[in-house]
C-alpha cells in the first residue's frame, strides 16, 4: 500500500488521491494547494469560475501536465510515470477534441476500441451516446453537440475504471443533456468512477454523489450536493414587498413568518404584496461561496425575473 494514500486497512483504495497540489505559470498559481480524494464508484464533480485551475488539475491528473509539488495518485499510480497498462484504465473526453476528422462515427469508435485490451462494443457505444443515426457521417460533419457525444463514445469505449469528464455537455440541447445524464449514471451503476468538472450546476446537483467548489487554485468547499454550504446557508429565504420596498428574510420558520405577515401586510385580498418562499438552490449557494455574498442576494433576483 502507497503511503500517501492513507485509508484504513480494508477499506477501498481511493480512485484519486491529492495532497497539496501546486502548478504555478510565471508568476500567477493556477493550483495552489489542492487537496482532492475521490473514492471508487462515485460521482465527483468539481465546480468552479473560469480560470479556476479546474483543467490545469484534471490535467495533472490524467498526466497530460506536470504539477510543480504535491502527491498525486490515480488509481495508486503516479499519472507523471504511471505505464500503457495504467491509460488503458482510464477514459478522457477533453474540452474541444477535433482529432481525424476525416473518419467517420463508426471508423473513429472501432479504431478506438483497438487500442483498448477489453474494450466496448464499438456499435452498442454509438448507440449508447445517441449516435446510431450518424455513424456513417465524417466528425467534420458533426454538429457541436454531435462531435461532443462523439467525444464521448471515444472516452468511455475503452471500459474505463475512471472516467474524465471535462465540461461534457458543451452545446448539448436540453434533451441530448438529459439523455447524457442517464448514460452517466448507468455508467457508475457498473462500477465506473468519474470525475466531472461542469459549469452548469444543475448537472453537478443531478449527477454528482459529491462536489469540490475550486477557486483560485483551492478548493473552498465540498460535501454532497444537497449539504454544501452547510444548513444554514439552506434555509428558505420568504421575501415580501411594503410600503414599495422589497424585504428578504431568511428563517427556519418560513410559515410562522408568512403568518405574521399575513397579520400585519395582507391586504383586502388576503394575499400579501410579492410574496415568495425559496429554498436556495445550489446555484445560489455555490454563487454565495464564490462571490462571498449571501444567497438572499441570489434568490432576490430570482424575485425580480
Ligand atoms: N498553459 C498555460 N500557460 C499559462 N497560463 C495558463 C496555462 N493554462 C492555464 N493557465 C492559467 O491558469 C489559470 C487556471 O486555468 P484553468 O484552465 O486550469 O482554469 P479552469 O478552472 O479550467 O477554467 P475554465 O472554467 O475557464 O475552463 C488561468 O488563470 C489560466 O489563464
Amino acid at each position: 500500500m502507497h503511503p500517501t494514500t492513507a485509508h484504513s486497512p480494508g477499506a477501498p483504495a481511493p480512485a484519486i488521491s491529492v495532497t497539496d497540489l501546486r502548478k504555478t505559470y510565471g508568476s500567477h498559481a493556477a493550483v495552489d494547494g489542492l487537496d482532492l480524494r475521490v473514492e471508487t464508484g462515485e460521482i465527483f464533480a468539481i465546480l468552479g469560475p473560469n480560470g479556476a485551475g479546474k483543467t490545469t488539475t484534471v490535467e495533472i491528473l490524467e498526466g497530460f501536465r506536470s504539477p510543480d509539488s504535491g502527491v498525486v495518485r490515480v488509481l495508486g499510480e503516479n499519472p507523471a510515470n504511471a505505464g500503457r497498462a495504467w491509460r488503458a484504465r482510464i477514459g478522457v473526453v477533453m474540452q474541444d477534441s477535433r482529432d481525424q476528422p476525416e473518419l467517420t462515427v463508426s471508423e473513429l469508435v472501432h479504431h478506438y476500441a483497438t487500442y483498448y485490451p477489453a474494450a466496448r462494443d464499438p456499435d452498442e457505444v454509438i448507440e449508447a451516446v445517441g449516435l446510431r443515426e450518424k455513424a456513417k457521417v465524417r466528425g467534420r460533419q458533426l454538429s457541436g453537440g454531435q462531435r461532443r457525444r462523439l467525444d464521448v463514445a471515444l472516452g468511455i469505449v475503452g471500459n474505463p475504471e475512471l472516467l474524465f469528464l471535462d465540461e461534457p455537455t458543451t452545446g448539448f440541447d436540453p434533451q441530448a443533456r438529459r439523455s447524457f445524464w442517464e448514460l452517466v449514471l448507468s455508467l457508475r451503476e457498473g462500477g465506473t468512477t468519474i470525475l466531472l468538472t461542469t459549469h452548469y450546476l444543475d448537472e453537478a446537483a443531478h449527477l454528482a454523489d459529491r462536489v469540490a467548489v475550486v477557486q483560485d487554485g483551492r478548493v473552498v468547499a465540498l460535501g454532497a450536493p444537497d449539504t454544501l454550504g452547510g444548513a444554514e446557508a439552506r434555509l428558505p429565504v420568504v421575501h415580501w414587498e411594503s410600503g414599495g420596498q422589497h424585504f428578504s428574510e431568511r428563517t427556519a420558520q418560513p410559515t410562522a413568518l408568512v403568518a405574521r405577515l399575513a397579520g400585519e401586510l395582507a391586504g383586502a385580498g388576503g394575499e400579501i404584496p410579492g410574496l415568495l418562499v425559496a429554498r436556495p438552490s445550489l446555484e445560489d449557494i455555490y454563487l454565495s461561496l464564490i462571490t462571498g455574498t449571501d444567497a438572499d442576494a441570489a434568490t432576490t433576483e430570482e424575485t425580480n425575473r
